[in-house]
């Protein structure tokens, strides 16, 4: 029979990808562009202050490519608040020149396969920090979708809990070495969105992301049964900076 496994289930989490529309952005006086401005860094402003009372965090990253601008993503104790702070931002008038690119929606998950104490997890601070983080505001970040295949022999969810905590067990001792230089926010979303988890990483050195998604490529885990949807990487864009990167 196979064993579901169990998981911890911490902050609901969005990621919300947009592209912004540069020719429609050009066009606006300069007062007026200083006006939207000024009100989205007031919205990043609140963020800032959830994030200080520890009700939540957030990330705000501009992404490298074709695929979207801007990224936030946004971390709070339900699936209301985010739906609020998605509201806000598309009746801001900043959303005005930006385009929906990608949306995501998870919750931040730790699967019980480390956790060996007693009683109410959430009770444990490292599995409260771990469930409930505070996101790094490290220089890059590298956000992915991903599955785990069901298929023949490499069917996931039919394996024995003891053989998928073997795997990641070897799963988690790669990601070990690249303690200081990576950090892992895993969020499931089974039921949630298209995919079966939120792969979100943080670097200061971009390369890192390069270096562990292949190294991971060769440890059974991801060799056997890992599916990726599409990957965005971006550079973090600080409240002060904001200004800046809308300058045209
Ligand atoms: C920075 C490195 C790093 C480290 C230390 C790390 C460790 C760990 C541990 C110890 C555990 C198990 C307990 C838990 O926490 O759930 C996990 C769990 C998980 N991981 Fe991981 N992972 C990393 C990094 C890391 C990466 C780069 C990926 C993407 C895979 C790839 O090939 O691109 C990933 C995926 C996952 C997933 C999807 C899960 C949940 C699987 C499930 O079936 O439940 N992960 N992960």
């Amino acid at each position: 029979m196979p064993e579901p496994a169990e998981t911890i289930d911490g902050w609901y989490c969005l990621h919300d990808l947009r592209s912004i529309d540069w020719t429609s952005w050009k066009r606006v006086p300069v007062d007026e562009r200083q006006e939207i401005l000024a009100e989205f860094t007031a919205m990043v402003e609140t963020w800032i202050d959830n994030e200080q009372k520890e009700e939540g965090s957030y990330a705000l990253y501009s992404i490298v490519g074709q695929k979207a601008d801007l990224m936030f993503m946004l971390l709070r104790p339900t699936m209301e608040e985010l739906e609020q702070i998605e509201k806000a931002f598309n009746q801001s008038r900043l959303a005005e020149y930006t385009i929906p690119a990608y949306s995501y929606i998870s919750v931040v998950e730790l699967g019980k396969y480390m956790f060996k104490g007693d009683g109410d997890p959430l009770e444990d601070p490292s599995v409260r920090e771990r469930v409930f983080p505070i996101l790094p505001k490290w220089e890059h970040i590298c956000f992915y979708p991903m599955d785990k295949k069901r298929e023949g022999d490499d069917n996931w969810y039919m394996m024995p809990a003891k053989d998928r905590g073997q795997l990641m067990y070897g799963h988690g001792m790669v990601g070990r070495k690249y303690a200081g230089y990576v950090k892992q926010v895993i969020t499931g979303s089974v039921g949630f969105d298209d995919w079966e988890w939120g792969v979100t990483l943080f670097a200061h050195d971009v390369l890192q992301f390069k270096k562990l998604v292949y190294e991971m490529r060769f440890d059974e885990a991801s060799a056997r049964f890992a599916e990726f949807g599409p990957f965005y990487v971006g550079n973090v864009l600080e409240k002060d900076k904001i200004t800046g990167y809308f300058q045209v």
